[in-house]
This record gives C-alpha cells, structure tokens and sequence, in this order.
C-alpha cells in the first residue's frame, strides 16, 4: 500500500483595510514562484491556528490575532496530501504602516488585485471568497 500522510496546514490570511498579507513562494520550495498568505506544516499537536499565527511571525516578522477560521479544503498535490486551515487574523496593535514596515518580502495587496495573482490551485475557494467579501460591498 502506498498510503500518503495529510499534512495539517495553518495559513494566515491577514487581513487589514481590505489588504492582505501576500508573498511568493521561494524558489527552493514546493510550488516555487506561486503567490501565497504566510502559513507552513502544523507541529505535532499544534491547534492550526497556533501554527497560522507562528508561521505568519516566523515569515513575516508581525505579531497577528487569529480571528476565525475561513475555510479548510483538502487538496492532493503531487507533491503531498494537505489539509489547509484558512485563518482570517489581524495584527496586533500597533497597526501596521505599509510603507514602514520590513515584512520580509511580504507586502499588501488589496483583495481587488487578488484575481490578477497566481495563488496554488487548492486556495481558488478561498480567493473567491475574499473577493465577494472585501471587494466592491
Ligand atoms: N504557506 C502557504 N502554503 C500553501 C498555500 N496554499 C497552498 O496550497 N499551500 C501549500 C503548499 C505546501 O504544500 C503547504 C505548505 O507547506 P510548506 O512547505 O510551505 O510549509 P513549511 O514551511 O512548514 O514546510 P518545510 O518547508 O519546513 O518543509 O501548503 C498558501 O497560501 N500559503
């Protein structure tokens, strides 16, 4: 039998005046030079919001209050089986101030430029979703 292991998957979809944290995938990873939110594999017995929130300070360097999850989606990869917790999540105070701040390659994208990028495919649920949410209403 050749039964693959899900990885448990916390990301960050910080959101802050209708921008999102956005950064591109490195050209050693999987998935190199895909747009992604900040996120990587849960520790074992990691809660996927713990995860979202440490990934996002290990990436990016700013400190975020998980808000509520989004959506979680199982998607086959060749690469791996993952099950991916979308966890909208704000930053902690002080607010961020785009043009100061050193994200780390990261930087803020309002969610009407999010169609435009090319996000891995398991995330299209998520980036509709952010659409009808934060754009035009
Ligand atoms: N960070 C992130 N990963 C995503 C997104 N969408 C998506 O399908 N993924 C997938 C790509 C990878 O298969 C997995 C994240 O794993 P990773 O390899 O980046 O995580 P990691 O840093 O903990 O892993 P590692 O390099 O230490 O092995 O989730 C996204 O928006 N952000």
């Amino acid at each position: 039998m050749n039964e693959r292991k899900t990885n448990r998957i916390g990301i960050a979809v910080v959101e802050h005046q209708r921008q999102f944290l956005i950064g591109v995938r490195d050209a050693s990873s999987t998935l190199a030079g895909y747009h992604e939110f900040p996120g990587g594999k849960c520790e074992p017995g990691e809660a996927s919001d713990i995860c979202a929130a440490r990934e996002c300070r290990e990436e990016t360097g700013l400190d975020v209050q998980p808000l509520k999850e989004l959506l979680y989606i199982e998607h086959a990869y060749e690469h791996a089986d993952v099950l991916l917790h979308f966890w909208l999540c704000a930053p902690i105070q002080p607010a961020p101030d785009r043009d100061a701040q050193n994200l780390q390659g990261f930087c803020w994208i309002p969610a009407s430029e999010l169609s435009g990028l090319k996000f891995p495919e398991a995330n299209a649920p998520l980036i509709d979703l952010l659409i009808d949410t934060y754009v035009g209403s």
